[in-house]
């Protein structure tokens, strides 16, 4: 299978999706770095780790050897200020971005909810048809057209579920380019949790959202992690980070970890 991240090269471009399931999964661990892994802390089954990880977008270096390991069950918020590179550190992680250098490895396949989807604005879809890509999986596309009725209700069945969780419920049938911005973002994260994700990463899911969807979306993310997920989410909002496991900040192209947490 072709993995985007295999080895260090040219960025990949954004698809027109914006959760991506990146398909790493292989058998176990895919990119697995020359060295040896440090052991993830007694109990938690390691998700995510990387190792030297350097990236640039053709000028000054924005990452310059980043470590960090992140455990299935662990809810992370990564900071740091405008420009530090917590997007292009979420794409790297994520598969959408090789990296300059450095090896990542990921255990499972990961659901990223990117900050501006490209859903685009000429196509008929509805909000169900947009949190329903949160399922897809590039090969399957085949079987998705074959599948009986049986699999399809169900999938509308966590469609409708996953809106419901993030208030949205109801607003399905809508067209994609009728929501607001804020409902959008919300059914950004319901694209994100529709197909329970072993990993998930989000970048700013609920930057600009009212108080009461900025603590739905803590809560959903508490949840996700709670069920056995590794939750990676950008935040510039320190009652984010209150409620995380761990903060990780990006600072000069590097990483300061387990800065503490709940
Ligand atoms: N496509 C690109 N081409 C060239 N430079 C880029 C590109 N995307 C980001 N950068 C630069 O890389 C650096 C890191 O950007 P990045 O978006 O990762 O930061 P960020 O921490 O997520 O910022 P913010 O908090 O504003 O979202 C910035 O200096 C930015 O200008």
């Amino acid at each position: 299978m072709d993995d985007p991240t295999a080895s260090a090269g040219p960025e990949t471009s954004r698809s027109s999706c914006s959760v991506r399931s990146v398909l790493a999964e292989r058998s176990g661990l895919a990119e697995r770095s020359a060295g040896s892994a440090r052991d993830a802390a007694p109990g938690v089954r390691q998700a995510l780790l990387a190792r030297g990880l350097r990236f640039d977008y053709g000028g000054e270096p924005v990452l310059r050897g980043v470590d960090l390991e992140i455990g299935f069950g662990e809810l992370v918020a990564i900071t740091g200020v405008n420009g530090s590179g917590k997007s292009t550190l979420v794409e790297l992680l994520a598969g959408v971005r090789r990296p300059s250098g450095g090896a990542i490895e990921r255990a499972a396949a990961v659901a990223l909810v990117v900050q501006q989807p490209d859903v685009a604005p000429h196509l008929p879809l509805t909000v169900h048809d947009v949190v329903a890509m949160g399922g897809w999986r590039p090969r399957s596309a085949r079987w998705a057209r074959l599948e009986r009725a049986p699999r399809r209700t169900r999938r509308a069945r966590a469609v409708d579920a996953a809106l419901a969780r993030v208030g949205l419920e109801g607003l399905g049938a809508r067209p994609w380019t009728e929501l607001s911005g804020g409902q959008r973002q919300r059914a950004l994260v319901a694209q994100g949790i529709v197909a329970m994700p072993a990993i998930l990463i989000l970048d700013e899911p609920a930057a600009g959202l009212d108080a009461a969807s900025r603590g739905r979306t803590r809560e959903i993310l508490r949840a996700e992690a709670a069920r056995g997920a590794a939750v990676v989410w950008v935040t510039h909002d320190a009652e984010d980070v209150a409620v995380a496991d761990r903060e990780i900040r990006v600072d000069g192209g590097l990483v300061r970890a387990d800065l503490g947490g709940a």
